[in-house]
């Protein structure tokens, strides 16, 4: 009983400490606590006394009613304990019965909310079949009307005479199968999405299955008119291309590399949002202004159902007719020389030669325009086409550009001479080209010419001539005389014979750049080799990253053409810019195209360079010079021990930066830097190039004072280096060499187990045993080592202060003489700055 009362206690205690509504927690933790609360209430509010011993307490209360009408022997107390107990069961009551309304009234909101969903699905399906059954019908009408059409044919057909007949009647057999065959895929369509939709009724109401299947069954004829027009105008929809509801069309997206979101859309004829929410889900966040990968794309293409076919920026190529010419087609063409060789062994001579030869003499005038390329004609009618561009820079350039124009390689070989390095290249360049090769033997007038030696020579580079019973013609010619001439030219069109050379001149034209230049008046000039087709006037054509439309042709006589067919030289007026020599240059169909692919070609090439390093990029080099003017032409000095470095380094010099840094040499020379060079320089505000050579003292002392620097190299690629970077702006602090002292040699010693040792004087700075060393004699550098030992008196030391004596040797080097400078270096990080 106690323990009873104690749980009663204690269950009076929760609804007594109850203000109100705060009771929530009997709802079992349903959502629908909110209904309860109110049930809770219209059943509790009612009971004036649970509501006062809600809000009474433990206060005296008079809810308690009258003691006397209470059962004898029960205390207030205990009278108050009962009524509390009695309220909280009411209350637990009307609670339960508050919850069990509520969870009826959900269930039956399920129920209701399932009932909806249920006809809103089943209004989805009605449509959807009516929308096929539309299609269906359709579709049957058209298949009925092609049979009739069919029919009608094949009466038509049977009055018709005899022989025609059969075709006529079996153009009717072969129209009749196509239609009956739809109309039973149509048919079996219907019958199975009845079927489906029958079944899938059966399994949600009863009530509803037979309307539907009635419905389905009649064709929808007992539908209301509102449907039928619905169904009608869906139909219409259809017929006109329309798209109807829920009727995926699965697209072929086309996906190039990357692809802006909005744009991938569009192209699935989807909603921007839901791409974006898509790639969302997919966890990219993005805005339908971004661009994604390809990749991303055709994920979300695959998705929404779709199909992706992967394109390339480079397919833009693709109307550039790669096709194969068929060898009916084909026509003999002229071969296309070009003459290799060693400097000076008469390149230049013999081209000259051939075209004075065959072209100059019947010109009236004799006037030869130099495009690049020349044709001439042999005494027995052959064509030929020889580039007039000498030399290996212009055969690899061409070869590296992907233009194969060379068919026949002339090799010259010197007879006074013999195979020299760049003979050898020569060789290999054509072997590697897989060019045939004909020597022409030169010089052969003089008379230390010793062919024989050339012959031989050429052995040891695997080239057999046809005199030591080898495959490669050989003809002994002098440029000078003109001898030889005709047996040359007759060797390269013997060789053309063997090669066959042919071409459909009957195509667009493709042809290769030989020369490619800016001219005044005429504006982009390019030199083309037509290799394929035949080029025209008005031709639209694009070559490398510029496109143009032929205005004019010029031959090699510099005469104006309107046709160039294939192996023929001209050139080119109407481009949009400048090639480059062995750019390829295609004709396409239209000005679109040629802007296309010109324009891909040139993005493509920038983000090349862009890719290439951001930092040396010419663009921002160019930027950097125009923001900073005195950049734009860096002026040097440059001093020599010999006149072949200063011409090299000046060649070098010559070749840094363009248009727009540049680097001036202001003066060259042989010899120690001077104070007249440090005038000079110090004028210009320009920086002075030692090359193995040093500045006197008068020079140096002047420098000093004047703040012109003087810089020493004694690798010409360092000095090239260091100017390179200087004109790109580029200088940052490197090691750098810092001279610390002079040393002069006065007497030299020699110490057995030691070598030659240089007594000497500290003229300036110190010397020091860990330094570097130079040994200058008449201030050029003879020697660059370390030391072998530092001595002052007969003490090894490790630093010599100016003006005093010390004995110094150098590792590895003996030839000290007195008079001799030692300049000591040594090298440190420096912040670098020129002029
Ligand atoms: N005696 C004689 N001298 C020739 C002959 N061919 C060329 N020479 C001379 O040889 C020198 C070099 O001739 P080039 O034609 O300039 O030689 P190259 O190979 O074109 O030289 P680079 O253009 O410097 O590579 C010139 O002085 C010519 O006059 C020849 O057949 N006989």
């Amino acid at each position: 009983m106690n323990d009873n009362d104690g749980k009663k206690t204690l269950g009076v205690r929760g609804p007594g400490a109850r203000p109100g509504n705060v009771k929530q927690s009997f709802s079992h933790g349903r959502t629908k606590n909110v209904v309860v609360e109110t049930k809770r209430k219209r059943v509790v509010v009612p009971k004036p006394a649970a509501g006062k011993a809600a809000a009474g307490g433990a206060a005296p209360n008079p809810a308690l009613g009258d003691p006397a009408k209470r059962p004898a022997g029960i205390s207030d107390a205990e009278m108050e304990r009962r009524l509390k107990a009695l309220q909280a069961a009411k209350a637990r009551e009307g609670e339960e019965a508050a919850q069990r309304e509520a969870d009826e009234k959900s269930r039956e909101e399920d129920r209701q909310r399932r009932r909806e969903e249920a006809e809103a699905k089943e209004r989805e399906e009605r449509e959807r079949e009516e929308a096929l059954k539309a299609k269906a019908e359709e579709e049957q009408r058209k298949a009925r009307e092609t049979e009739e059409a069919a029919k009608r044919a094949a009466a038509a057909a049977a009055a018709v005479p005899e022989d025609e007949a059969p075709a006529g009647r079996s153009t009717s057999k072969a129209a009749a199968p196509a239609p009956r065959k739809k109309e039973r895929e149509a048919d079996t369509q219907e019958r199975d999405a009845r079927a489906a939709k029958v079944r899938e009724d059966n399994r949600r109401s009863g009530k509803l299955t037979l309307n539907q299947a009635l419905a389905g069954g009649e064709g929808g004829r007992t539908k209301s008119m509102a449907a039928m027009k619905r169904k009608q105008e869906r139909a219409r929809q259809k017929a006109m291309g329309g798209t109807v509801e829920r009727e995926k069309i699965v697209r072929d997206v086309q996906l190039p590399e990357a692809i802006m979101v909005s744009e991938l859309a569009n192209r699935m004829a989807e909603r921007v949002g839901a791409v974006v929410k898509a790639l969302m889900q997919n966890g990219m966040m993005v805005t339908q202004n971004q661009t994604i990968d390809a990749d991303t794309a055709e994920l979300i293409i695959e998705e929404f159902g779709h199909r992706a076919i992967r394109v390339s920026d480079s397919d833009v190529e693709d109307v550039i007719a790669s096709v194969e010419d068929r060898d009916e087609d084909l026509q003999p063409r002229p071969p296309v020389v070009t003459i290799m060789g060693h400097v000076d062994h008469g390149k230049t001579s013999l081209l000259d030669a051939i075209r004075n030869a065959k072209v100059v003499a019947s010109e009236a005038g004799g006037i030869t325009q130099h495009i690049g390329a020349y044709q001439v004609t042999t005494d027995n009618g052959s064509v030929l086409t020889f580039l007039d561009t000498p030399g290996h820079a212009a055969f690899t350039s061409m070869r590296a550009r992907g233009a194969h124009v060379t068919d026949i390689v002339v090799l010259v070989v010197a007879a006074d001479d013999a195979v020299m390095p760049q003979t050898v290249e020569a060789i290999n360049h054509a072997k590697a080209a897989k060019v045939p090769m004909i020597v022409a033997i030169n010089k052969i007038d003089k008379p230390q010419a010793n062919p024989t030696k050339v012959r031989t020579d050429l052995l040891q580079h695997e080239v057999v001539v046809e005199a030591m019973s080898g495959e490669v013609q050989d003809v002994e010619v002098s440029a000078l005389t003109g001898e030889g001439l005709d047996e040359l030219l007759e060797a390269i069109a013997l060789q053309a014979e063997i090669l066959e050379l042919k071409a459909n001149p009957n195509r667009f034209a493709e042809g290769a750049v030989i020369e490619a230049k800016l001219d005044v008046g005429r504006g982009p000039v390019a030199t083309v080799l037509v290799q394929k087709g035949t080029l025209k006037q008005g031709d639209i054509f694009v070559v490398g990253e510029q496109w143009g439309k032929v205005r004019a042709l010029i031959d090699d006589k510099g005469e104006r053409i309107t046709e160039a067919g294939p192996s023929v030289p001209v050139e080119v007026l109407g481009l949009n810019g400048t090639p480059e020599a062995g750019d390829v240059l295609n004709v396409v169909e239209t000005e679109a195209q040629a802007r296309e692919i010109a324009e891909y070609r040139e993005n493509a090439s920038k983000a090349k360079r862009a890719a290439v390093g951001a930092a040396t990029t010419l663009d921002q080099l160019m930027a950097k010079a125009k923001a900073d003017e005195t950049v734009a032409e860096l002026p040097i000095l440059v001093k020599a021990d010999v006149q072949g470095s200063a011409e090299a380094i000046v060649q070098a010099m010559e070749k840094i930066g363009n248009d727009e840094v540049r680097v001036r040499v202001l003066h060259s020379g042989v010899g120690a830097i001077t104070e007249t060079d440090v005038g000079l320089a110090e004028a210009s505000g320009a920086p002075i190039m030692g090359f193995n050579v040093r500045a006197n003292a008068s020079a140096r002392n002047t420098a000093n004072q004047k703040g012109v620097e003087i810089r020493y190299y004694s690798v010409i690629y360092d000095l090239v280096d260091d100017v390179k970077k200087a004109a790109s702006g580029l200088l940052s602090a490197e090691i750098r060499e810092k001279f610390i002292g002079y040393a002069l040699i006065k007497e030299v010693f020699k110490v057995s187990g030691v070598g030659k040792v240089a007594g000497c004087l500290v003229t300036e700075g110190v010397a020091r045993r860990s330094a570097g060393v130079r040994l200058l004699r008449d201030d050029v550098v003879v020697h660059e080592g370390n030391l072998k030992t530092l001595k002052r008196f007969k003490d090894e030391v490790k630093e010599v202060t100016s003006g005093q004596e010390c004995g110094m040797a150098f590792e590895n080097y003996d030839d000290i003489r007195p008079g001799d400078v030692i300049e000591i270096f040594e090298r440190e990080e420096v912040e670098r700055k020129l002029a």
